[in-house]
């Protein structure tokens, strides 16, 4: 089956791609994963300057996911700026980059230097960490998510898109697509981020799993699924005009279906990508064919976005 999709009119070879975060810190690993089986690749969430991030241990694999706190460890933007000027943009996979300043200001003059330095690479600008100790995720901070794009989607003229935290209120679903209808090159919102702040805790030890924040970090894997489908629809019911990037509990090809069918123009992979590798991504192209053909479906379009309802 044909498993090729666009964002913002820019081809994938397939739905595929990372998770920023995972697999995409240093140019190594952006390297395994442009010669893997993923449609695209997208960076870690870039600051500034650079960062070590939270003390270890700080991810870890839990029954049905994970949990992490990593504090933004990135190399500073320049590090990224640099590879996406040195990126070949023959290949048939497109790159993604993401930032996440730690101010508006931040982000204003990262987005200013990529602008500036007019490469084919897509933004996606993070709005939804949760793991920076004092620094509240603007996703959850509506005011303040409408000022940054009010001021950044102008400086970024060209499409691009926004990471957004998991909604659990309708209400926040129809105020948030509000906002986002403002902007009209605002063309995607990856949907979602971890879940923020949940807590592990080992049973023996009586001790949470992870070093920072008194174990406190964002839940992603299996058992973010259905909250990730959840607002992966919400959106794309709502905001017909733009797109929406899935991510959230996808371990196989299955999961991989039902974000399509909740609206999903591409899906990006986490946690399984962390615990599994890039060859992971033979594996969903594999799967996900499989289950189109066996249900009859050619292509994305044929089934994305057609859940049905009772
Ligand atoms: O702690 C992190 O680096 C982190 N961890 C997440 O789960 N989501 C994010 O957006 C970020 Cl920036």
């Amino acid at each position: 089956a044909d498993l090729s999709t666009n964002i913002a009119g820019v081809p994938l070879p397939n739905v595929f791609f990372n998770a920023s975060g995972v697999w995409c810190q240093h140019e190594h690993e952006l390297q395994a994963l442009l010669e893997s089986q993923s449609g695209s690749l997208i960076t870690k969430s870039a600051t500034f300057e650079p960062r070590e991030g939270n003390p270890s241990p700080r991810y870890l694999p839990i029954p049905n996911g994970s949990i992490n706190s990593m504090g933004l460890p990135n190399e500073g933007y320049e590090y990224y700026l640099n590879y996406a000027r040195k990126f070949d943009y023959s290949h048939t996979k497109p790159l993604f980059i993401s930032l996440s300043g730690l101010s508006l200001a931040d982000n204003v003059k990262m987005v200013e230097a990529f602008v500036a330095a007019d490469l084919p690479c897509m933004l996606e600008i993070n709005f939804s960490c949760p793991n920076v100790p004092g620094k509240p995720q603007l996703g959850y901070d509506i005011e303040a998510m409408d000022n940054a794009l009010a001021t950044l989607a102008p400086l970024v003229k060209k499409p691009f898109g926004i990471k957004l935290p998991p909604y659990f209120d309708i209400a926040h679903f129809d105020q948030v697509a509000g906002v986002c209808q403002k902007y009209d090159n605002l063309a995607f919102l990856t949907c979602v981020n971890s879940v923020g702040n949940g807590l592990a805790i080992d049973f023996e030890t009586e001790t949470a799993l992870i070093k920072p924040k008194d174990g406190f970090g964002g839940l992603g894997g299996a058992m973010i699924l259905n909250t990730a489908l959840a607002n992966v629809n919400a959106f794309h019911r709502r905001l017909p005009g733009k797109q929406v990037i899935g991510v959230g509990g996808v371990t196989s090809g299955k999961e991989a279906f039902l974000h399509i069918l909740a609206g999903a123009s591409a899906v990006q992979i986490g946690t399984q990508l962390k615990e599994e590798g890039p060859a992971l991504f033979e594996r969903l192209n594999k799967e996900l064919s499989d289950i189109m053909m066996a249900k009859g479906y050619n292509s994305i379009e044929d089934f994305r976005g057609k859940v049905k309802t009772l």
